[in-house]
C-alpha cells in the first residue's frame, strides 16, 4: 500500500505552475529526500502533498484513497508535517504542544483523553525530550525547537510524516542527533519525505530522491542514479568538479 502516490502532479501559487509532472510514490519504511535550489518548490511540493494548497495538475492519493475524498481530519491521520518554522503563538508547555498533534484523533468538541496524553508522553520520550514537557515553546533553542515538532508529529500517529528542512540551523551534535532519530523512524516503519539543502543527508537517509531544479524540471529516482555530482552540479549550478569536492567532505 502506498502511503502517498503522485501522478503527473503540478504544483505552484495563484495558478501559476512552479514544477509539473511530479510522480513519486512512498511506502511504509522509505525515506524520500527532496533536494534543489532556494526556491525551487521544495515547500510548495510539499504542501501540496499535505493538502494545504491545491494542486495546479495531476492527482495525490493518501493510503490509496485520492485526498479530495478525504476531510482535513483524515488526511492529518494519514500525513504529518514538521514545518520549518514553529508558529506558535501562545506560550503553551511543550507537553501541550505535543498534545496538539492529537487533534486529528478527538472527537467533535472532545477534549483528550488518557490515550492522547499516553500518545504525546511516548512521542516526548521517543525523542529524548521528556525533561522538556514543561518549557515554554518558546524558550526552546533551535535543535529543541525541532525536537518538539517531530514529537508533535508523531503523536500524530500518521504513518508517514514530511519534514521540511528538519536540519536547518542545527549544529552538527543536533544535526547528528537529528539524522539518527530520522533513521530510526525509518526502521520503525514510519514513511518519511524529507526536504534537504545537504546532499550528504540524501546521501545517508535516502530510498528514493527526487531533484527539482530552478526551472521547475524535476527528476526521480534511486540515490545512485541522482546523488552525483553530475546531477547536483546542474541542480546547483555549480561545476562537477566543485559538487564531487563538496560530495567527498560530506557523509
Ligand atoms: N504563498 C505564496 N504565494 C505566492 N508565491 C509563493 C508563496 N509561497 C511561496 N511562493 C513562491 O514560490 C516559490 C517556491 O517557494 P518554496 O518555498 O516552495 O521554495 P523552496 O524550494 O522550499 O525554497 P527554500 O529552499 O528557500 O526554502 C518561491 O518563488 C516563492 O517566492
Amino acid at each position: 500500500m502506498e502511503l502517498i502516490a503522485a501522478r503527473g502532479l503540478a504544483v505552484g501559487h495563484r495558478g501559476r505552475p512552479l514544477a509539473r509532472d511530479i510522480s513519486l510514490s512512498l511506502r511504509a519504511g522509505e525515506t524520500l529526500c527532496l533536494l534543489g535550489p532556494n526556491g525551487a518548490g521544495k515547500t510548495t511540493i510539499l504542501r501540496t502533498l499535505l493538502g494545504l494548497i491545491p494542486a495546479l495538475g495531476g492527482s495525490v492519493s493518501l493510503g490509496g484513497t485520492p485526498m479530495g475524498e478525504l476531510s482535513r481530519a483524515a488526511r492529518a491521520r494519514r500525513l504529518a508535517y514538521v514545518p520549518q518554522a514553529m508558529t506558535a503563538p501562545f506560550a503553551d508547555p511543550v507537553r501541550a504542544f505535543v498534545l496538539q498533534g492529537r487533534t486529528a484523533h478527538l472527537g467533535l468538541f472532545a477534549g483528550p483523553g488518557p490515550a492522547d496524553r499516553a500518545a504525546a508522553e511516548a512521542a516526548l520520550a521517543q525523542m529524548g525530550i521528556a525533561h522538556l514537557a514543561e518549557t515554554p515553546v518558546t524558550r526552546l533553542s533551535g535543535g529543541q525547537r525541532q525536537m518538539v515538532l517531530i514529537a508533535r508529529a508523531l503523536a500524530q500517529a500518521a504513518p508517514a510524516i514530511l519534514l521540511d528542512e528538519p536540519a536547518a540551523s542545527l549544529d552538527f551534535g543536533n544535526r547528528e542527533r537529528l539524522l539518527a532519530r530520522l533513521e530510526a523512524l525509518a526502521r520503525q516503519g514510519l514513511g518519511l519525505v524529507i526536504s534537504t539543502h545537504e546532499p550528504g543527508h540524501a546521501v545517508r537517509l535516502a530510498d528514493r530522491v527526487l531533484t527539482v531544479d530552478a526551472s521547475g524540471r524535476v527528476a526521480s529516482g534511486p540515490p545512485g542514479a541522482l546523488l552525483t555530482a553530475e546531477h547536483l552540479g546542474a541542480l546547483y549550478d555549480l561545476p562537477p568538479e566543485t559538487m564531487a569536492r563538496a560530495l567527498a567532505g560530506q557523509g
